[in-house]
């Protein structure tokens, strides 16, 4: 079984970006999340990883770190894991394979009993994460649908990722995805900021992932996606 078959929920921290003023990592830790993931595309060094997951690393919560480039990769036991993606519309085949075969020619130390690949389909083209990729962002939901097929049947990718970060999906692009996969896991992450938001993405994806509005509104907000995605 993979570590996330129980997971609804993840808060994914920004090493880059602050909490809110007066908040703990052990307030984010205790919000009733399933896990948190590490990891931002700008801005992001091994130090910032490090100290966030140093940070993290205290509490129950599983702390998987989300590296956006080799530079990002952080080797501690304070985490449990390595979430790597692989963006499988990227204009750039830098990452789909690119940098992936750089960390495997560079790196001494991976483990891959805990490095688990993420399948991603960047969809937000105002997005970081979009631009730094050179995602192809227009595609309709039969063509996500069918990057979900080929990232599970031919691929083997154990997780597909819906990524709108930072804003709000289309929640029949999400819907696609899953009824694509068999038993790939579908994450889904982008602008969700309340309980109905959380709710209506967690009613198809098996796995809902809260960014910007840990960082922007804090943990009680946050804690309003946790109750959205546990009773979806
Ligand atoms: C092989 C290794 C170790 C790394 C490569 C991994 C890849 C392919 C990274 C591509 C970029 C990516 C998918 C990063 C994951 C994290 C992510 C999507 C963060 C969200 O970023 P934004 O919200 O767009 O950006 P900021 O919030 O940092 O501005
Ligand atoms: O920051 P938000 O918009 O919540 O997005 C979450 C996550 O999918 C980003 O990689
Ligand atoms: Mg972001």
């Amino acid at each position: 079984m993979h570590p996330w078959a129980e997971w609804n929920h993840v808060v994914k921290l920004d090493p880059d970006k602050t909490l809110v003023d007066g908040e703990s990592f052990e307030a984010v830790a205790s919000s009733g999340t399933d896990a948190i993931a590490i990891g931002g595309t700008t801005g992001m060094t091994e130090e910032k990883m490090a100290r966030v997951v140093e940070a993290c690393g205290r509490y129950d919560v599983p702390v998987y770190i989300e590296p956006s480039h080799l530079g990002a990769v952080y080797h501690s036991e304070a985490h449990d894991g390595y979430l790597v993606p692989v963006v499988f519309n990227a204009g750039d085949p830098t990452w789909i394979t690119g940098a992936h075969k750089e960390w495997a020619r560079l790196d001494g130390e991976i483990d891959w009993s805990r490095t688990y690949p993420e399948a991603y389909v960047v969809l937000n083209e105002d997005s970081s994460v979009a631009e730094y990729t050179q995602a192809n962002c227009n595609l309709d939901p039969d063509e996500v649908a069918a990057y979900a097929t080929v990232a599970e049947r031919m691929f083997a990718q154990p997780i597909l990722y819906v990524e709108y970060s930072g804003t709000l999906g289309d929640p029949a692009v999400v819907e696609a995805a899953a009824d694509a996969v068999e038993s790939a896991s579908v994450f889904y992450g982008g602008g969700i900021h309340d309980y109905d938001s959380a709710h209506t993405m967690a009613a198809y994806a098996d796995v809902v992932v809260v960014g910007d509005l840990v960082h922007d509104e804090g943990v009680e907000a946050l804690r309003e996606t946790v109750r959205g995605a546990n009773e979806a």
